[in-house]
């Protein structure tokens, strides 16, 4: 079942590198660091602004403003994570919101049909339901131990890619947990369209050279 709106296929190019960070991610300025990792070629954008240090507020709705330019000066999407008004305040290109957050239906209806929505499944009736919601993508994970995610739930390993796959579920997945230029390849092979990255960028020695690296790794034709 296609949805009309945004097109699979550009959504599957956009997980290509989904970098995901908030400033409680970064070593250094937030706004540096998208700078870096869109001049090394991340293909989507998640602001996702979380834990004890997050900003909130005008402090929030500054930063977000700042890395959503950034992002359309490189023609990238920018996601919100969980917060759908933030996300409608700024007409950012989607929202990513898990079981727990606002329901995947609402963000559907009050985003309209042209946004991104993305939902994470942990299950394949999760990812069902998410399809019905009107999701253009599932994440799927955590893949490997994460420590950019408090409550992670139990490890999926790429096992737990291949059998959405084998469930029947087509829609665009990219794998997230733990993933570092070192095992990206297993995530790939497994079958997703993409990878979320969160620390193997912000905490990398060359966070532009880290974010080209993972480019490469997944723009393989799948031929090793
Ligand atoms: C909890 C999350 C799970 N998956 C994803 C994404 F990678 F975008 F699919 N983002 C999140 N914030
Ligand atoms: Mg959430």
């Amino acid at each position: 079942m296609s949805r009309n709106g945004m097109d699979s296929e550009k959504v599957r190019a956009a997980l290509r590198v989904y970098f995901i960070a908030g400033s409680q991610d970064c070593l250094q300025n937030p706004v540096d660091v998208l700078k870096q990792a869109l001049a090394g070629g991340i293909t989507m954008f998640q602001f996702r602004e979380k834990g004890k240090a997050a900003r909130t507020g005008e402090q929030k709705l500054e930063l977000a403003k700042e890395l959503q330019a950034l992002c359309q000066s490189y023609g990238v999407p920018f996601i919100v994570n969980d917060d759908l008004e933030l996300a409608l305040a700024l007409d950012a290109d989607g929202v990513h919101v898990g079981q727990e957050d606002e329901l995947a239906s609402v963000v559907r209806e009050r985003m309209g049909p042209d946004k991104i929505l993305g939902v994470s499944a942990h299950t394949a009736q999760e990812a069902r339901q998410a399809m019905a919601d009107g999701a253009d993508y599932i994440g799927v994970g955590p893949i490997f131990p994460t420590q950019s995610k408090a409550d992670a739930k139990e490890v999926k390993g790429p096992e737990g890619i291949i059998e959405f796959r084998q469930s029947g579920i087509q829609l665009p997945i990219v794998g997230i947990g733990g993933i570092t230029l070192d095992n990206a390849h297993l995530v790939m092979q497994a079958g997703a369209d993409g990878v979320s990255v969160i620390s193997a960028i912000t905490h990398a020695t060359s966070i532009e050279e880290s974010a080209k690296r993972f480019s490469h790794i997944t723009s393989g034709n799948g031929i090793l």
